[in-house]
């Protein structure tokens, strides 16, 4: 493992989004050969996407032959609620990319069978060859996607309850009312697919 320390949140993000444009340009994808990014959503990451959409408006990022795997997805809640995680990366990274809708992928929390979806998610990582990067979202207990303490290194795409750490912390961005955060979510595992 590296540890690498900047001193502040703009720097951080710096450091993170010049790294993921330079793995993407240096990748020269195409459409047969895609670059498969994985993606969080969360409070940090959104100075790196708000660099990567700079990058891709001066022209110096394509996400044209970018595939994307979002890591989780809250179970329940609407597909359209701002909290929702197709809201966030759409809002404040894919409407202003040239990514193809059909290239982003994001857990459906509303389907009617969540195990199915799981293996869907699961078979969609398989079949594209795996993960080339994924960029990891890390919670007040230390848990990685929605990996809650005490999940198996070897666990895949499932559906998780939720600790109530993370219910605690996630109800910043529901009124600060722990009643409106979902239970569940669905979540890769720790042992997801990579290059
Ligand atoms: O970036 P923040 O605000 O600390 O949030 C991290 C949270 O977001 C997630 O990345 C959700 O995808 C979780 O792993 C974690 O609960």
């Amino acid at each position: 493992m590296r540890l690498i320390i900047r001193s502040d949140y703009n720097e951080v993000s710096e450091y993170i989004s010049t790294y993921v444009k330079n793995r993407i340009n240096e990748f020269k994808p195409t459409k047969e050969r895609p670059f498969v990014l994985g993606l969080p959503t969360g409070s940090s990451p959104i100075g790196l996407y708000k660099n990567l959409v700079k990058y891709h408006k001066n022209g110096e990022l394509s996400f044209k032959h970018v595939v994307t795997f979002n890591m989780d997805e809250y179970v329940g809640l609407p597909r359209d609620h701002p909290e929702s995680y197709h809201s966030f990366m759409w809002h404040h990274l894919f409407k202003h990319i040239d990514i193809e809708p059909r290239n982003v992928n994001i857990l459906d929390g509303n389907a009617e069978n969540l195990s199915e979806e799981c293996a869907r998610f699961e078979k969609k990582i398989k079949d594209i060859g795996g993960v080339e990067l994924f960029i990891g979202g890390i919670g007040p207990d230390g848990h990685i996607a929605f990996n809650e303490p005490g999940s198996s290194l070897m666990s895949r795409t499932r559906v998780k309850t939720l600790a109530y750490d993370t219910i605690l912390a996630n109800s910043r961005f529901f009124d600060n009312d722990i009643n409106k955060v979902p239970r569940m979510a669905l979540t890769v595992g720790v042992g997801y697919d990579s290059k």
